[in-house]
């Protein structure tokens, strides 16, 4: 799914009208309806439901979400910031008036105690930080225990870039438009956004396809694995090295072989240091242990001829960060055509020598966590915003797939695309959930996955099995064997 800007929703909206030749009203109809079946698949209608509205088009959303859940038999009460009104908003404050529904205007919002308090003061028309009347109303709904449910986008957010310290609505749940905005992807934003669920309203499918963005969110739709040939053998399904472990980190070596083999490779070897295989072989009777002539886990021998036998390879899992020569002798020595997935320590070897990164080969998936990432390019970042573009340019400037882990892990791309995972959830943040996900990327890669879906898919599916592994167990509870578990 495409991430749009609100430039582009503004263009989408107005296609639309013109396209399907609907009144702008009915879209606003349409957008509360939606909204309406949502909040009350949650909510309750023994809940009592205050609407605090602007006079923009999401305050009009505000003024018809009022009237359809007063039909649904909520009891709702509206409060309106006087403002420039819209055309739109306009007609609905007249069908609220029909309706008989209790409103007023508010010069400072005293809130009465309400179940739930409805946000519908600014949509993505917010242009400036907000002051006065509104910033006043933003702290009242923030300091009140109510429940808050956005419409759209929390009143305050910017849509496209960064809102750090301006007043903005704290939302339990944020009900938002057809596509979600690039402010819901930054970690910076959580606080603001509660749990979000995206409203498809029909938008022109055609103008979408036509519209271009860097930005996509990865849903169900756009997965699509590779068919498992029926005369297919262990032979044909590809062979994964990796190299991972040192001594006292062989779990993150035994995580991501495990992971390696469920994703359906057909073989996997795991090249380890020296002295440490009958820890992989009694946790993993599967896979090929080949052990390190040395401490670490880099082999002296190793040549472009003996790595370019496998398929692909992953590299990274526990492998400390002692021997940055064999790390090196690795990368030079790495055939061009091979697909490579680079996590964890061998991440922060780059990050240590950045002069091998045009040693890299041409197929590259890096997976850092946030931390990695600082280490891998040297700098921090002032805002969520920042940190996207500097992956960006990461991506764009050394020609790789880069995975920056977290929530919504994003995924940028050299073409300067950035793919947002959709699956996934807290209970990830235990020990190993990374070592998995390397372990399925490298099966995917093996498997014959271009460099771009192994990291779309891979990371769609590892936060998937997360996600059944939170439903079997609990987010406190799953560690990250569950993971695995639940990849099916
Ligand atoms: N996709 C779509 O295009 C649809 C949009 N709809 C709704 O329309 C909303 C956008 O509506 P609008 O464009 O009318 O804009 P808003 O309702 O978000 O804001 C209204 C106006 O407030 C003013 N404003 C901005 N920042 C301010 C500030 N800090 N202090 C005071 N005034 C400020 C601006 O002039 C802005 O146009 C969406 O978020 C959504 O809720 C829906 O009604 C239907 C379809
Ligand atoms: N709150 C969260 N929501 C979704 N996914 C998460 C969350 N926390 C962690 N994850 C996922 O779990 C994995 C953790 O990776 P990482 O930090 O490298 O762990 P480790 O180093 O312990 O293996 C990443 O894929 C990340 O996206
Ligand atoms: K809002």
């Amino acid at each position: 799914m495409k991430i749009f800007n609100s430039e582009q929703l503004r263009l989408l909206d107005a296609y639309t009208i013109k396209e399907k030749g609907i009144a702008s009203v009915d879209l606003m109809e349409r957008a509360a309806s939606v909204f309406v079946e949502i909040f009350s698949e949650i909510f309750g209608a023994e809940e009592s439901v205050r609407i605090i509205c602007g006079t923009g088009n999401n305050g009009g959303d505000g003024l018809a979400v009022a009237r359809l859940l007063h039909q649904k038999g909520y009891t709702v009460f509206v409060d309106i910031i006087n403002g420039n009104e819209s055309a739109d908003f306009k007609i609905n404050l007249e069908r609220l008036n029909q309706q008989q529904i209790p409103w007023q205007y508010v010069a400072e919002l005293k809130l009465a105690p309400t179940d739930i308090i409805i946000d519908a003061i600014f949509g993505f028309g917010i242009n400036r930080p907000t002051t006065g009347i509104y910033q006043k109303t933003i702290a009242a709904i923030n300091e009140s225990k109510s429940k808050v449910v956005a419409i759209d986008i929390p009143s305050g957010l910017f849509p496209d870039a960064s809102s750090e310290n301006h007043s903005i609505v704290k939302a339990t749940h944020t009900i938002s438009f057809e596509s979600p905005k690039l402010a819901f992807m930054m970690p910076e934003n959580d606080k603001w956004v509660g749990k979000l669920h995206i409203a498809p309203i029909g938008l022109s499918e055609q103008k979408k396809a036509e519209l271009k963005t860097d930005y996509h969110y990865t849903l169900k739709a756009d997965i699509k694995p590779l068919a498992r040939e029926q005369f297919g053998h262990k032979g044909t399904f590809g062979h994964a090295l990796l190299i991972a472990g040192s001594k006292g980190m062989m779990g993150a070596a035994v995580l991501a072989s495990k992971a390696c083999l469920r994703s359906g490779v057909g073989k996997i070897t795991t090249h380890i240091p020296r002295d440490t295989a009958q820890i992989l072989q009694i946790s993993i009777p599967e896979v090929i242990c080949q052990e390190s002539e040395n401490k670490s886990c880099f082999s002296e021998s190793w040549n472009t001829d003996t790595l370019q036998k496998y398929d692909a390879v992953g590299i990274g899992p526990g492998i400390g960060t002692k021997n940055m020569n064999g790390f090196e002798n690795f990368l030079l020595n790495f055939p061009t055509n091979t697909p490579l997935v680079i996590d964890a320590d061998a991440i922060n070897l780059l990050g240590e020598n950045p002069s091998l990164l045009k040693y890299l080969p041409r197929n590259v998936i890096l997976t850092p966590h946030p931390k990695e990432f600082k280490t891998l390019i040297g700098q921090l970042w002032e805002n969520d915003f920042e940190k996207l573009e500097l992956l960006k340019g990461f991506a764009i400037k050394n020609g790789v797939i880069i995975c920056l882990k977290g929530h919504y892990t994003a995924m940028a791309l050299p073409s300067g695309e950035v793919h947002f995972n959709s699956t996934g959830n807290s209970g990830m943040g235990t020990a190993g959930s990374g070592d998995v996900l390397t372990g399925i990327i490298l099966g995917f890669l093996a498997q014959g996955y271009s460099v771009k879906e192994a990291a779309i898919q891979g990371v769609y599916e590892h936060g998937l099995a997360g996600d059944r592994a939170a439903t079997k167990r609990s987010e406190r509870a799953m560690i990250a064997s569950d993971i695995i578990e639940n990849f099916i």
